[in-house]
């Protein structure tokens, strides 16, 4: 069968992979791109074991499953790519991605280390960002801040981040890498840094 995946990425703009430590603000500079940027930028929805957090909603922030469901549909061949974070199985569907692509918008994904090594292995041809903490003290007082996680989650979290921001170093594994300390400031950067995939939605849609 052929893979319709591929031939979506290879005609539309160009997706944007963020990653990052937990904490560090991938969510937090998403959610004003796609405010900002409404109709150029599409979230591609991943798939989670987690719970929702109080005010997350199933098929906006995730669509959520049981472990057993994930796996079987992870061994039908339905994700691009999936992951093992902190006690929960994470992924990307293909139809998620579809599902943005299908409309011609930029196709955001919000995953972790192992997803972008993943993908690195498909044909989605994504910009590569990386969202690091000016520290490992700041990125701990913002996730305790954020009260979402046990002190266990937690543990593991900040382990996490430790590989994550060594491994994210490696030369050439990051198109960029954004310092988010400032927020203002690094909003700014990662608009830069998509400019260009911007411009090329915005001309299409004025076509
Ligand atoms: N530049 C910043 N300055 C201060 N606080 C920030 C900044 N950026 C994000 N935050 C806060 O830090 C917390 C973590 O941010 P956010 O949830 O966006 O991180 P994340 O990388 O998406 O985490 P996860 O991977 O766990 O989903 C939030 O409470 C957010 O409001
Ligand atoms: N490999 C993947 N990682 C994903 C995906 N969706 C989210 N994530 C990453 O998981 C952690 C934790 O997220 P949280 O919402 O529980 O805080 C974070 O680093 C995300 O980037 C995915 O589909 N694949």
């Amino acid at each position: 069968m052929r893979d319709h995946t591929k031939e979506k990425a290879m005609a539309g703009p160009r997706p944007v992979v963020m990653s990052g430590p937990s904490g560090a603000g991938k969510s937090t500079l998403l959610k004003k791109l796609l405010k900002e940027f409404d109709g150029v930028f599409g979230f591609s929805v991943s798939h989670t074991t987690r719970s929702p957090r109080p005010g997350e909603e199933d098929g906006k922030d995730y669509h959520y499953v049981t472990r057993e469901v994930m796996q079987a549909d992870v061994a039908k061949g339905e994700f691009l790519e999936n992951a093992e974070f902190s006690g929960n199985m994470y992924g990307t569907s293909k139809a998620a991605v579809q599902a943005v692509q299908a409309q011609n918008l930029i196709c955001i994904l919000d995953i972790d280390m192992q997803g972008v090594k993943n993908i690195k292995r498909t044909d989605l041809n994504p910009i590569y960002v990386s969202i690091q903490p000016p520290s490992m003290q700041t990125l701990e007082k913002r996730l305790r801040d954020r009260k979402t996680e046990s002190e266990e989650s937690l543990q593991k979290r900040l382990h996490a981040a430790k590989v994550d921001m060594e491994i994210s170093k490696e030369p050439g594994l990051f198109d960029v890498l954004i310092i988010n300390d400032d927020l203002d400031l690094a909003y700014g950067k990662l608009k830069d840094a998509l400019l260009e995939e911007i411009q090329k939605v915005r001309d299409t849609n004025n076509s």
